[in-house]
């Protein structure tokens, strides 16, 4: 999950890839409705079922409006999404979804899908990527921090939060960012008061207790040209998923069979 063009879409097929590379089974369901192309190809598509341009065409929908049209529609028709689960009911399913933030807040779409999926016993974990170039500024980060609060809150899952792109920053901006990993909500609170008005810091405070208390501020970075980056946003969504205790040994393969008649 993320705002658009957050990099959801290359989290994906990042995460695809990587998995690929060690050997694990892992399949794309795509619940993007305008969605373009994708490197790799979902393997349960929203786009199958209905797409934006079609919306936009046939019922004179804008982009935001038939957005929320196709996933209202999908949601009055959740038995063809479970028909398309029962497939992968035991598999490992990276889910790549819309970004406008209605979807989570203003309507229960979103949580309409969790519970579904939970009610065929699939774990989930949200993942909500921000633009670490974004987070320069303490009003973006504070206005971030409370969207991918607000999806945690609507949608009661575990929830990691990811700063995207950060192969795209320098070094001093990176070694700026890195106290936004784990960040002290006193500093934040200092520095959002030193660029604001003083009618505000009343505010800035509340907002940053708010955030700490939901254990909303660290961050993990994802820098998709560094494999130590992918795999521990991996192992922090297998930590939530307790996806390792859940596998069973597996049995070596029979290289050949054995007729015991003979
Ligand atoms: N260098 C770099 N570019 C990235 C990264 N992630 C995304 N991009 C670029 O940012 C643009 C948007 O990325 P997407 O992955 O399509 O973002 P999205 O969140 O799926 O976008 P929407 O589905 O339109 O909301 C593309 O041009 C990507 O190539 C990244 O980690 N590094
Ligand atoms: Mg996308």
């Amino acid at each position: 999950m993320g705002p658009a063009g957050t990099g959801k879409s290359t989290y994906c097929a990042t995460m695809i890839n990587h998995c690929q590379n060690i050997g694990r089974s892992v399949h794309l369901m795509n619940l993007d409705p305008a969605a373009e192309k994708f490197e790799y190809s979902p393997s349960i598509d929203i786009r199958d079922l209905i797409t934006l341009e079609d919306v936009m065409e046939e019922l004179q929908f804008g982009p935001n409006g038939g957005l929320i049209y196709c996933l209202e529609f999908l949601l009055n028709n959740m038995d063809w999404l479970e028909e398309e689960l029962g497939e992968y009911e035991d598999d490992y399913l990276i889910i790549d979804c819309p970004g406008q933030i209605e979807l989570y807040t203003h309507f229960p779409i979103m949580r309409r899908i969790c519970d579904c999926l939970q009610r065929m016993h699939f774990r989930i974990c949200g993942v909500y990527l921000l633009e670490s170039q974004f987070i320069e500024d303490n009003s973006k980060f504070f206005a971030g921090v409370m969207s991918a609060m607000s999806a945690m809150i609507s949608l009661e899952i575990p929830h990691i939060n990811v700063l995207s792109k950060m192969d795209l920053l320098g070094k001093v901006k990176k070694q700026e960012l890195e106290r936004y990993f784990d960040p002290d909500p006193l500093l934040l609170t200092d520095k959002a008061n030193a660029s604001m008005s003083s009618r505000f810091h009343d505010l800035n405070k509340a907002i940053v207790q708010l955030i700490d208390d939901y254990n909303m501020v660290s961050f993990l970075p994802l820098n998709i040209t560094d494999e130590d980056s992918i795999t521990t946003i991996m192992s922090h969504v297998d930590n939530a998923l307790q996806f390792e205790e859940d596998q069973e040994p597996k049995e070596p393969k029979d290289t050949f069979d054995v007729d015991y008649d003979e």
